[in-house]
């Protein structure tokens, strides 16, 4: 296998090299589509912040990890960076020149230097060309001159292992293992001269036994074509062996960034350590937890308070964006461990569970119920039963009023993404870096429906 370069790595996790790539406060935002009845009940259409204020740094001839559970918006965020989706506002320089915004005629010359390498290699190759032609037809895009096409196309063909490449430059896909489809999407994407490739799991398709030599074959033109990645990956494990940097995401934020040895072997954040913890154990002997922490990765729509991992976070505290919603999450998890008589009279004394709460400030919400003192003694008895639940920590009170019963809240603060003294990691979490201190953002306080 390859060695990595040395990499000089300064303050925030950031390569001193100078930057091919800078991402500075990037918002990527989908309009949810609702349908016309829900638009005629007063239904929003709301958005999705996919990608929600990013700034990355890609120094020349770095590797970036990009890790995340799915919906996370890593995709969206490589995508981004190719043009292929528009962010709604940031700035995104290649090699200092601003890609947001460019008109669609001054970008395709410019996708030349920035290509893809997609998950699924069956579906990046056209089945009715051959491998050879699927080469070419890009060179010609790019307008290569029909004379230098096939030598080139035969280079790097023969460039990613594929070789001689009169074996292979005449076949069509369906005639090619996983594996030398892969290769022959990475030759294609080499062919135009690339400087960055966004490898977006690019190896999660293929069987295990040629996992390994994709990301060799990577990491060899890496070193021999000084290619930058942006690799895009669940996978923990190939994200060790291949990246400088790994950023962690987290519903459309980095939440932790750092050198590949700081996030691996001191990770800070509690979602690094959970997804780190999930990593499959190869030495069955031991037993490692591997489950994420509770929850699902939440609805990036209505994205949680504060800390989005806050509602999954087994260390969560006071500020770190407690709602009324989240008590649903706690009265679920009881139900599911009582018998069904008590879970059929507990549900039933929340009123609707559609609109469970309705927030009338950032620190204090009404859980709606017909009979709020039963409710009431429901949230205590749980209360009691669980004091070390983090939720508890950002409860102040709950008292019954007509309505329901009214949770008062500690004030939601939102954490940024910040170096750690002494590392070069960068983490966005309230038990590094001290809340009171930080300056406050307008969208620590902002209301989002319970
Ligand atoms: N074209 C789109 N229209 C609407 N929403 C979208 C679109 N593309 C992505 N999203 C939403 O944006 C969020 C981020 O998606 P994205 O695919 O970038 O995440 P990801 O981390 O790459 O996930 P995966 O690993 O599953 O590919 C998700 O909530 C997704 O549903």
């Amino acid at each position: 296998m390859p060695t990595k370069p040395d990499v000089l790595v300064g303050e925030r996790g950031d390569e001193k090299t100078d930057a091919l790539i800078e991402i500075e406060d990037l918002h990527v935002q989908f309009a949810l589509r609702t349908n016309a009845f829900s638009r005629l009940i007063g239904g929003s259409a709301g958005t999705v912040n996919a990608v929600d204020g990013v700034n990355l740094r890609l120094g020349r001839g770095e590797v970036v990890g990009l890790v995340g559970e799915s919906g996370s918006g890593k995709s969206t965020l490589g995508r981004a960076l190719l043009g292929l989706v528009h962010p709604t506002s940031g700035s995104i320089r290649y090699d200092g020149r601003e890609l947001v915004g460019l008109p669609e005629s001054r970008l395709r010359p410019l996708r030349r230097r920035l290509q893809m390498v997609f998950q699924d290699p069956h579906a990046s190759m056209n089945p009715s060309m051959t491998v050879g032609g699927g080469i070419s037809d890009a060179l010609r895009i790019h307008g290569l001159h029909p004379e230098d096409r096939r030598e080139a196309v035969g280079a790097a063909l023969e460039r990613v292992g594929l070789a001689p490449a009169s074996r292979f430059i005449d076949k069509y896909p369906s005639e090619l293992s996983g594996g030398q489809k892969q290769r022959a999407v990475i030759a294609r994407a080499i062919a135009l001269g690339p400087e960055l490739l966004v490898a977006d799991e690019p190896i999660s398709m293929l069987d295990m036994s040629v996992r390994a030599k994709i990301l060799g074959l990577m990491s060899e033109l890496r070193r021999d074509l000084g290619l930058t990645y942006l690799y895009i990956t669940h996978d923990l494990a190939s994200a060790r062996f291949f990246c400088d940097r790994v950023a962690i995401m987290y519903l459309g934020k980095i939440v932790e960034i750092g050198s590949t040895a700081e996030i691996f072997d001191n990770p800070r954040h509690p979602y690094t350590k959970a997804l780190l913890r999930a990593v499959p154990d190869p030495d069955p002997s031991r037993s490692v937890p591997r489950e994420l922490p509770r929850g699902e990765i939440p609805d990036a729509a209505a994205a949680p308070l504060g800390c989005a991992f806050h509602p999954r976070c087994p260390q969560a505290f006071a500020p770190c964006g407690w709602e009324a919603r989240d008590l649903r999450m706690i009265l679920e998890q009881r139900w599911t461990s009582v018998p069904a008589e008590q879970y059929e009279s507990e549900s039933r004394l929340v009123r609707d569970g559609t609109r469970f709460a309705s927030p009338d400030s950032a620190t204090s919400a009404v859980v709606h119920s017909s009979t709020p003192p039963e409710l009431l003694e429901v949230l205590t008895s749980e209360r009691t039963a669980h004091p070390d639940d983090p939720l508890w920590t950002g409860v102040h009170d709950l008292t019954a009023d007509s309505a329901g019963v009214r949770v008062r809240l500690a004030e939601p603060v939102a954490p940024q993404l910040r170096p750690v003294p002494d590392s070069d990691a960068s983490v966005s979490c309230h038990l590094f870096h001290d809340p009171a201190e930080l300056p406050a953002e307008p969208d620590a306080v902002v209301l989002k429906k319970g």
